[in-house]
């Protein structure tokens, strides 16, 4: 008759961390983007589970602590130029908040990857624009569209941590594009409570975002 103490221990780090990647060696640029292609596949696979319900819930929610925080640090946004984005495989769809920026005066865009490898650059949007395909099949205004530089920068997140630091799609394109924007604009992460890392380890090239929204309110703010 076999007992409990029988069988065999499971290793604490099975306990601790309920079968997620180990942590890299954050020294080891090689380990670290190799344990993000993993958890970008991880994030990812979560997100899409999402029923399309729930992730309106959590997007309509997203945008009241949005609004509430950009107000809180511009005040109205009559002739600001804010930076959205097309949502694509299961971001949150922040088009409805776009759309209301835009009856209340703001001027909105929309980034562009013009030359793959460089920085974004941010063509102006508005409600009802026929779009073009883009690189990567991602929606994007036309060529003829005015090319702009945004003061209020959304950027969609895949993981993000609570220092402020995001993980995209792998392209490496909102920390280029924060890089070489000046002024810097006020870029703010969204997405969802879910997709908290500890730490995404960050690497030299990896710019912090100025906050951090998600579903359930404010997460980060550099003062
Ligand atoms: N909706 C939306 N639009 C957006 C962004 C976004 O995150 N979401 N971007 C935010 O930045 C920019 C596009 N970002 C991109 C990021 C990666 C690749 C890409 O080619 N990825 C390759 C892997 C690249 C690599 O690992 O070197 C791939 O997955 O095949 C393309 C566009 C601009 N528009
Ligand atoms: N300022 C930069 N200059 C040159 N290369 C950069 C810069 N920023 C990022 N990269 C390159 O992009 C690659 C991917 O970066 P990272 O893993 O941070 O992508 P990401 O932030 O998830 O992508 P994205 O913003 O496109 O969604 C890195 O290997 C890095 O070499």
């Amino acid at each position: 008759m076999t007992s409990k103490d029988d069988e065999p221990e499971a290793p604490a780090s099975s306990v601790c961390y309920l079968g997620e990647p180990t942590d890299p060696d954050p020294r080891d640029p090689q380990a670290v983007a190799l344990w993000r292609r993993g958890e970008r596949a991880r994030l990812r696979a979560e997100r899409m589970a999402l029923s399309v319900e729930v992730r309106q819930a959590k997007a309509e929610a997203l945008t009241r602590h949005l609004d509430t925080f950009v107000a809180s640090r511009l005040g109205d946004l009559t002739g600001r130029v804010v930076s959205g984005y097309w949502p694509i495989k299961g971001e949150l769809d922040l088009r409805p908040w776009m759309t209301a920026l835009h009856e209340r005066g703001a001027m909105l865009a929309l980034p562009v990857v013009e030359v793959p490898g460089t920085p974004l650059i941010f063509r102006r949007w508005s409600p009802g624009l026929k779009m073009e395909r883009g690189h990567w099949g991602i929606p994007v205004p036309p060529a003829e569209s005015l090319q702009m530089t945004p003061e209020v920068s959304l950027a969609p997140v895949m993981g993000w941590d609570g220092e402020g630091y995001r993980l995209g799609y792998g392209g490496g394109y909102f920390d280029r594009t924060l890089a070489s924007l000046s002024p810097v604009p006020l870029a703010i992460g969204v997405g969802v409570q879910a997709a908290r890392i500890s730490s995404i380890h960050p690497q030299p090239h990896d710019i912090a975002l100025s906050a951090i929204v998600t579903e359930a309110g404010l997460q980060f703010a550099r003062a």
